[in-house]
């Protein structure tokens, strides 16, 4: 039993130091030490109820008589749409004689604010400003709530009482005006650098969208610009050139308005970029649902002037745009879609940025430069990502073009050039060779009887002697011929600068080639033999006339009559007009 009475000691004794801890003196900040603070921590707050708006000496006397809050973290946050605010810092000037300072609350969401100075008890100062205030009538040409103050040697007080309906997220910043101006010059020089990669990505885009109509790169460009244009906005630099007084909560709804749009375009553009619907229809379907039924629900917001709404809705498009971008990478990734890797890498980096940002603005991790700009630095790390997705993309799809184009002029079964293929390669050296009045010849050559190949071996049999021939004859033919699959089983060859009587005796050449040609199969060995008409120029001529531009076409038919001839005359032969005409074959 005498044991538990140290027991109580103890816990009374941690008792009162809890309560002393509680009740000791607000921590003053000394700005000759911490020149430049958020100042949460150094924060009494309180809120006020619904029903009666305080005076300032109504909040001096709460914040004597009660037990207000202390800030526990750089940035108090207490959620959206709530009741007003108060807040009292402590401010030590430990120099002699007055110096400026800057004081300002870092995000766009706070509506109303009035700031006090005291000093000595007496009031020295009184600012009013924030969101929903024009801009003009504001202290500085800030979107945040700033002012500038002298404050004299020793300490002031510092009371704020903040209204809005947006999120009540308070990074409270104190600083000289030396060290805020610098620190103005410098953000201008980030955040130009980060708006700077963007736009060009975004410019760039832009152009290739009306260069070749694909709908990636203008969600792209989309999706960046609204991305910019809703930062500017937000950071306030948007209002301070065009739109500095549209009336309270314009600034808001602009906000709003951008975060969907760029969401909206962000969103459509990974669906497009990683082919969600070909293996992910369902995700697709919830996507585009979502980029419907939540600027609907915003829309009504606005409608009805419901701005609490408007902004909630707009936050879970924004949660679900960075929550969707992750799972469509995941989805792409389980597909084997190559752009998934880089996909998820990026966006999953952007909303780890996204999340670090918020947490810092709503004070639960530090509050600093670099945490709040995080969403910019994940944003253009995304955006250079993006674009080397869609840099990938264009040079697939041009190979793919340039495969597409290949195949549709290749003949499948032998990987000779067919009709298509012969008509590209040949009209141009046509034109040339019979401009210039040089020789020029065509060989078609016709396998026999290869209906009966078919028929006794059957049509797999008849591929492969078709494939044996095509490679006789691509062996056969020097480079500069350019060779053709002209049908079933009949294929064309046209020789440049080759005068007719040369013609005969390399189409006699080949057709020794494909009687000795053997092809093997199941049901032994297949031999073949080949039927070849001819029609050449001699010294130029065709019949002792020009040849004209237009001749290829009747050349190759006066080349199928001499086959026809030879065909007649118990094939495997060669045989030209000519020679038809002197009796030869
Ligand atoms: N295996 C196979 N057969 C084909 C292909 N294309 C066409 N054929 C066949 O080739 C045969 C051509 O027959 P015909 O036009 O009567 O000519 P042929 O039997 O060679 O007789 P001649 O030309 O008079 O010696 C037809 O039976 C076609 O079905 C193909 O790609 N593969």
């Amino acid at each position: 039993m005498k044991n538990y009475y140290k027991y109580y000691a103890l816990v009374l004794l941690i008792c009162s130091f809890c309560v002393s801890f509680s009740i000791r003196s607000q921590p003053i900040i000394e700005l000759d030490k911490t020149p430049a603070v958020t100042a949460g921590k150094y924060s009494l707050y309180f809120q006020e109820s619904e029903q009666s708006k305080l005076s300032l000496a109504e909040a001096m006397e709460q914040f004597a008589s009660t037990s207000p809050a202390t800030g526990y973290s750089e940035s108090i946050s207490l959620g959206i749409s709530v009741a007003p605010v108060w807040l009292k810092t402590r401010l030590l000037n430990a120099s002699q004689g007055t110096d400026s300072f800057r004081i300002s609350t870092e995000t766009p969401w706070l509506d109303y604010i009035d700031a006090w100075i005291v000093h000595d008890g007496e009031v020295i100062e009184h600012v009013q400003g924030g969101d929903g205030v024009a801009f003009e009538q504001r202290p500085m040409p800030y979107r945040y709530f700033a002012f500038e103050t002298n404050l004299p040697e020793g300490e002031s007080v510092l009371y704020l009482r903040i209204e809005t309906v947006g999120p009540m997220a308070i990074p409270l910043r104190i600083s000289t005006t030396e060290l805020a101006v610098k620190r103005d010059i410098s953000s201008a020089y980030q955040y130009g650098f980060l708006y700077g990669i963007m736009l060009a990505l975004a410019l760039y885009n832009l152009i290739l969208y009306f260069s070749v109509r694909l709908p990636e790169y203008g969600l792209y460009a989309l999706y960046l610009i609204g991305f910019v244009v809703n930062s500017l906005s937000y950071t306030g630099q948007l209002h301070a050139w065009i739109t500095p007084d549209f009336g309270p909560y314009f600034q808001d709804w602009l906000d709003i308005f951008l975060m969907i749009t760029y969401s909206i375009a962000g969103l459509h553009f990974a669906r497009l970029l990683l082919h969600t619907r070909e293996y992910a229809p369902l995700l697709n379907k919830i996507t585009i649902g979502i980029t419907v039924v939540i600027p609907l629900g915003m829309l009504f917001g606005a409608l009805s002037n419901n701005l609490t709404l408007a902004l909630l809705l707009a936050f879970l498009l924004n949660t679900s745009f960075a929550m969707l971008f992750i799972v469509m990478g995941i989805q792409a990734l389980k597909n084997n879609i190559a752009a998934a890797w880089l996909f998820l890498v990026c966006s999953v980096t952007a909303a780890t940025c996204i999340c670090i940002s918020t947490s810092a603005v709503a004070g639960m991790l530090p509050y600093n430069g670099v945490t709040f700009k995080l969403i910019e630095i994940g944003m253009a790390f995304e955006a250079i990502c993006l674009a080397f997705l869609l840099a990938q993309r264009f040079r697939s799809a041009e190979a793919d073009k340039l495969a597409a184009e290949k195949s549709a002029r290749i003949d499948s079964l032998t990987g000779l050039n067919n009709r298509r293929g012969f008509a590209h390669i040949a009209q141009p050296i046509w034109h040339q060779k019979i401009r210039t009045g040089r020789d020029i010849s065509l060989v078609l050559i016709d396998i026999d009887h290869f209906k009966k190949i078919n028929d006794d071996y059957g049509h797999a049999e008849g591929d492969a002697v078709l494939k044996t021939v095509a490679t006789v004859l691509k062996e056969g033919v020097r480079k500069s011929d350019i060779l053709a699959r002209w049908g079933g089983e009949e294929f064309l060859l046209l020789l440049t600068d080759t005068a007719e009587s040369e013609a005969l005796q390399y189409a006699e050449r080949l057709r020794s080639l494909i009687e000795s040609a053997e092809v093997q199969c199941a049901a032994g060995t297949i031999r073949v033999t080949a039927s070849l008409g001819v029609c050449g120029t001699q010294a130029g001529k065709l019949d002792d006339s020009l040849v004209g531009e237009n001749d290829l076409e009747s050349m190759i038919n006066t080349a199928d009559k001499a086959l026809y001839k030879v065909k007649s005359a118990g094939r495997n032969q060669v045989s030209s007009a000519n020679l038809l005409k002197t009796g030869y074959c």
